[in-house]
C-alpha cells in the first residue's frame, strides 16, 4: 500500500484516482483482467500504473512493455505519459503496437538466423529489397493471381475485401480446411489465399513477408525457439495491453508466451467497444480469460467521467441489449446536460441542413464531431459544410469516392455531351449504356472519325441493325438534351433514360460489386450536382471537393468539425456529436439483419457496439440523425426505436423493436433443452458441439471448424436446430 504514491500524484497531475483505478495500479504480481467502461480512464489508469512500477517499485522502465492495437494510441499514451510523468521519471515507457513489437521479433530473429526477408506492404523501399528487380507489393502479387484465377481485373472493392480477409485468416489462425468454408464475396478465395501463400514461399531463405505474416512469424518464431523466448521474458517483468478486445487470435497467443511464467500482465479491454472482429479481433478471449488464467483478478472501472447523466445511462441501457458480453454496469456522477435528441427527418437532404442549422452559432469548432458508420457518407456532409464555410477535419481521409470508376463514368458520360465527336470518350464508356455498341463497330467507328457527332457516324457509315440504329437516334438526343440540362438533370438521364443504372444491377450481378454501394455513389454524386448551374460547375466543384479532402487532414489541431467513421472515433471525445445515416441497411447493415434474422448473433452484436462506441464518444450533446426518403423510401435504423424506447418506454410503437423481441404467436415455442458439450445440428452449418453456455448465447464448435454464437431464442422460435 502506498498512500504517498496517489497523494503526490494527485498534487502533481491534479486527478484524484477512484477505489478501483487505485487497486488495479496497485496489482502488481499476477494476471489481471481491467474491464472498463467508455471514459472510465483505461489510458489514465495505464499510464499511472507505469508510474506506479518505476517510482515505487523500482522497476526498470526497459522492462515494462505497453501494448496498443494502433499507432495512434501507442502514440497517445506516450504523450500522456510524457506530459504527467516527465519531470518525475525522466525517461519514457515503451509503448508499441503489437505488430511492431512483433516486427522486432522477426528481425532479432533474423539478424541470428541470416533470414533474409522482403516486407511487401506498406512503402516499400527500394533498399528492402535484397533482390535487383522492381520491389514487389501484395497488391500487386494479389492482382496477378486473382486475374489468373479468376480471370477478370479485379476492382478496388474486391481487393479492399481480399486484404481483408487474407489479414482474417491469419489472424484468426484459420486452417485450410476452415478457409473453405468462409464467407466472402471473392470468387475462389481458398485457391487465391494458396496461391499468394505459395508465391511468398517460392524462395524459402528468401520469403516475402506482409504486415500480418509479421505476427504469424513471430508467433512461431517464439514457440519454436525457447532461448529467445525466454530471452524476452527476463527482458519484460510486465506486460500491459490496452485495448485488448481488439486483439486477435494470434496475438493473444503472442502476448501470452511473452507473459509466462509470472504472468505480471494487465489486460485493459472494453468487450462492449470491440469493433474489429470482421479483420480478426477475438473477443472470445476476453470474454473467457478466467478460461486462459484461472488465478485472475478481473476488476470492473464502470465510472464514467466523460458523459452527461443521460448520455451515460441511455448508452448503458442500450448496450444491454446485446448478450455476448461482461455484465458491466457503466455509471456516472456526473449532472444531466441536454437530452438526446433523435430525429428522424423526411428526407435525406434535410439531414445536412440540420447539422449545419445546429451549427449556425457555435465558435467552439473542435468540440463538435459528425460519426457516420460509412466512409461515402463523409462527402455529402463536408460538401455541405463547406459550402456553409465551417471548417472541419477528416481523421481517415478515404480518396475512394474521387477515384471510384462510377464518378469517372459519369464525369466521362457528361464529356460526351459536351464533345459528342469524341471517339476516345465513347470508347470509355460505349459498354455502360444502352447502345449495345460493340468493339468492330467501335473500331470502324475510329477509321471514320472526321469531328462529327461520333452516333451520327455510327448510324450512317457503319454496319449494323435497324433496331440498334433506331436505339442509338434515342441515345443521341438523350446526350443533346444533357448538354443544357443542369446536372441534376443530366444525372437522372444517365441513370433512367441512358440505362446506366440497370447497367450498374447488371455488372452486380455478374461480377459480385455490392449494387448498394455503387447506388450509394450514384445518389453522393447527385446530391453535390443539386443546386450547380451547369456541368462546367459541377465539374470544378468535384475537384474543389477532391482538393478539400485532402486538406482535411492537415486541419487536426484547427478550430474544425471532426467528421470521422465510429471506428476511428474510438477514443475520442467532443462536447456535442451528430451521428447521422441511422438507417436500417447502413447500421445496421442489410447483412447484419439478415444474419440476425438466421439467429446468428456476432453481426449484429458487432454494430450494436457500433452504435455505442458512437454514442459515448459525446460529453454533452448527442443527436441521433435518421430520415425516410433516399432516392426511396428508407426505414430509419431500428437502434433508434431502442434509444425512444429507453427515453421513453410509454410512446414507443411495438413495432420497433421486432428484430430483437419474439412475437406472441412466437413467443409460445418452448426453448430447447439444451446443455453444453451437447451434439446438434443447424440448418445453416450442420452438426456441431455446444461449448459454452450463457444465458441465451449458445457457443457452438461445428464440424466444419468454424465457431458461431447463437441465441437460443431465435434458433428454437425459428426450428434452426436440433439436438442430435
Ligand atoms: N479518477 C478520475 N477523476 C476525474 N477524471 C478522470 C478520472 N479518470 C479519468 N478521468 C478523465 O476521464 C476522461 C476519460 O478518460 P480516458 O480517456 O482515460 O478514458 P478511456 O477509458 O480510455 O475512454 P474510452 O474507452 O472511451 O476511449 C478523461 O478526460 C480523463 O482525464
Amino acid at each position: 500500500m502506498s498512500p504517498d504514491f496517489f497523494e503526490r500524484m494527485e498534487i502533481e497531475t491534479g486527478t484524484k484516482l477512484n477505489a478501483v483505478q487505485r487497486q488495479a495500479i496497485e496489482h502488481d504480481q499476477g494476471p489481471l483482467l481491467l474491464l472498463a467502461s467508455p471514459g472510465s480512464g483505461k489510458t489514465t489508469t495505464l499510464n499511472f500504473k507505469i508510474a506506479y512500477l518505476i517510482l515505487e517499485k523500482k522497476v526498470n522502465p526497459r522492462a515494462i512493455l505497453g501494448l496498443t492495437f494502433s499507432k495512434a494510441a501507442a502514440h497517445e499514451m506516450a504523450e500522456r505519459f510524457h506530459d504527467w510523468f516527465h519531470h518525475l521519471i525522466g525517461t519514457t515507457a515503451s509503448f508499441s503496437t503489437i505488430h511492431s513489437f512483433a516486427f522486432q521479433v522477426v528481425r532479432d530473429y533474423a539478424a541470428v538466423n541470416r533470414l533474409h526477408y522482403t516486407i511487401i506492404e506498406g512503402t516499400i523501399e527500394k533498399s528492402a529489397s535484397h533482390r535487383p528487380e522492381q520491389p514487389l507489393h501484395k497488391r500487386m502479387v494479389l492482382r496477378r493471381i486473382f486475374q489468373e484465377i479468376n480471370r477478370s481485373v479485379i476492382t478496388e472493392d474486391q481487393m479492399d475485401e481480399l486484404l481483408r480477409m487474407i489479414s482474417f485468416v491469419k489472424n484468426r489462425l484459420l486452417l485450410p480446411k476452415d478457409i473453405e468454408t468462409l464467407k466472402t464475396t471473392i470468387k475462389h478465395f481458398p485457391e487465391i489465399y494458396s496461391a499468394y501463400e505459395q508465391f511468398k514461399l517460392r524462395d524459402p531463405l528468401h520469403p516475402l513477408m506482409d504486415f500480418d505474416d509479421m505476427l504469424t512469424y513471430a508467433n512461431t518464431i517464439l514457440a519454436e525457439n525457447p532461448e529467445l523466448l525466454a530471452s524476452y521474458q527476463r527482458r519484460f517483468e510486465y506486460i500491459l495491453t490496452d485495448e485488448s478486445q481488439d486483439t486477435s487470435l494470434v496475438q493473444h497467443q503472442l502476448v501470452e508466451k511473452l507473459a509466462l511464467p509470472h504472468n505480471n500482465l494487465c489486460v485493459v479491454a472494453d468487450d462492449d467497444q470491440t469493433l474489429y472482429s470482421w479483420r480478426g479481433a477475438d473477443v472470445s478471449k476476453i470474454i473467457h480469460f478466467k478460461d486462459t488464467y484461472p488465478d485472475a483478478t478481473v476488476l470492473y472501472m464502470e465510472q464514467n467521467y466523460r458523459s452527461s447523466r443521460e448520455i451515460v445511462e441511455t448508452a448503458n441501457r442500450f448496450i444491454q441489449r446485446n448478450k455476448v458480453r461482461h455484465p458491466k454496469k457503466m455509471f456516472t456522477e456526473n449532472p444531466s446536460s441536454r437530452p438526446i435528441v433523435v430525429e428522424t427527418l423526411p428526407a435525406y437532404e434535410d439531414q445536412t441542413r440540420y447539422v449545419i442549422r445546429q451549427l449556425r452559432d457555435e465558435t467552439n469548432f473542435q468540440e463538435v464531431a459528425v460519426l457516420y458508420r460509412n466512409n461515402s457518407s463523409s462527402i455529402n456532409i463536408m460538401n455541405a459544410l463547406d459550402l456553409a464555410g465551417i471548417p472541419f477535419y477528416i481523421k481517415d481521409v478515404d480518396h475512394k469516392f474521387f477515384s471510384h470508376w462510377v464518378l469517372k463514368d459519369v464525369l466521362h458520360f457528361i464529356e460526351l455531351a459536351n464533345d459528342p465527336s469524341d471517339v476516345d470518350i465513347l470508347a470509355q464508356i460505349h459498354t455502360k449504356f444502352a447502345g449495345y455498341i460493340s468493339k468492330v463497330q467501335l473500331q470502324r467507328l475510329y477509321e471514320l472519325r472526321n469531328g462529327d457527332n461520333v452516333f451520327d457516324l455510327l448510324i450512317q457509315h457503319v454496319d449494323m441493325k435497324f433496331y440498334q440504329k433506331k436505339q442509338l437516334k434515342t441515345i443521341k438526343s438523350v446526350f443533346a438534351a444533357m448538354q443544357t440540362a443542369r446536372p441534376s438533370a443530366a444525372l437522372a438521364l444517365i441513370r433512367n433514360e441512358l440505362g446506366y443504372e440497370k447497367n450498374l444491377k447488371k455488372m452486380s450481378d455478374s461480377l459480385g460489386f455490392s449494387i448498394d454501394f455503387l447506388l450509394e455513389m450514384l445518389n453522393t454524386i447527385e446530391n453535390v450536382a443539386s443546386d450547380l448551374p451547369t456541368s462546367l460547375a459541377f465539374k470544378e466543384r468535384i475537384l474543389h471537393l477532391e482538393q478539400l479532402m485532402r486538406q482535411a487532414k492537415s486541419n487536426k489541431h484547427q478550430n474544425a468539425v471532426t467528421l470521422s467513421t465510429f471506428h476511428s472515433a474510438k477514443g475520442l471525445e467532443f462536447n456535442r456529436v451528430f451521428m447521422i445515416d441511422l438507417i436500417n441497411g447502413v447500421l445496421p447493415s442489410s447483412d447484419n439483419i439478415k444474419s440476425y434474422k438466421d439467429g446468428q448473433l456476432e453481426e449484429m452484436e458487432e454494430a450494436v457496439r457500433l452504435f455505442y462506441v458512437g454514442m459515448t464518444r459525446a460529453r454533452y450533446e448527442l443527436h441521433l440523425l435518421s430520415y425516410r426518403y433516399k432516392s426511396k423510401p428508407v426505414e430509419e435504423s431500428l437502434f433508434l426505436g431502442n434509444i425512444r424506447h429507453i427515453l421513453n418506454p410509454s410512446q414507443t410503437v411495438k413495432k420497433e423493436i421486432r428484430y430483437a423481441q419474439r412475437s406472441t404467436e412466437q413467443a409460445s415455442v418452448p426453448l430447447l433443452p439444451v446443455e453444453k458439450n451437447m451434439r446438434i445440428r443447424h440448418k445453416s452449418f450442420g452438426d456441431g458441439t455446444i461449448i459454452h453456455l450463457m444465458d441465451d448465447v449458445l457457443e457452438i464448435q461445428f464440424d466444419k471448424g468454424i465457431d458461431k454464437q447463437l441465441s437460443l431464442q431465435v434458433c428454437s422460435e425459428n426450428h434452426l436446430l436440433t439436438i442430435l
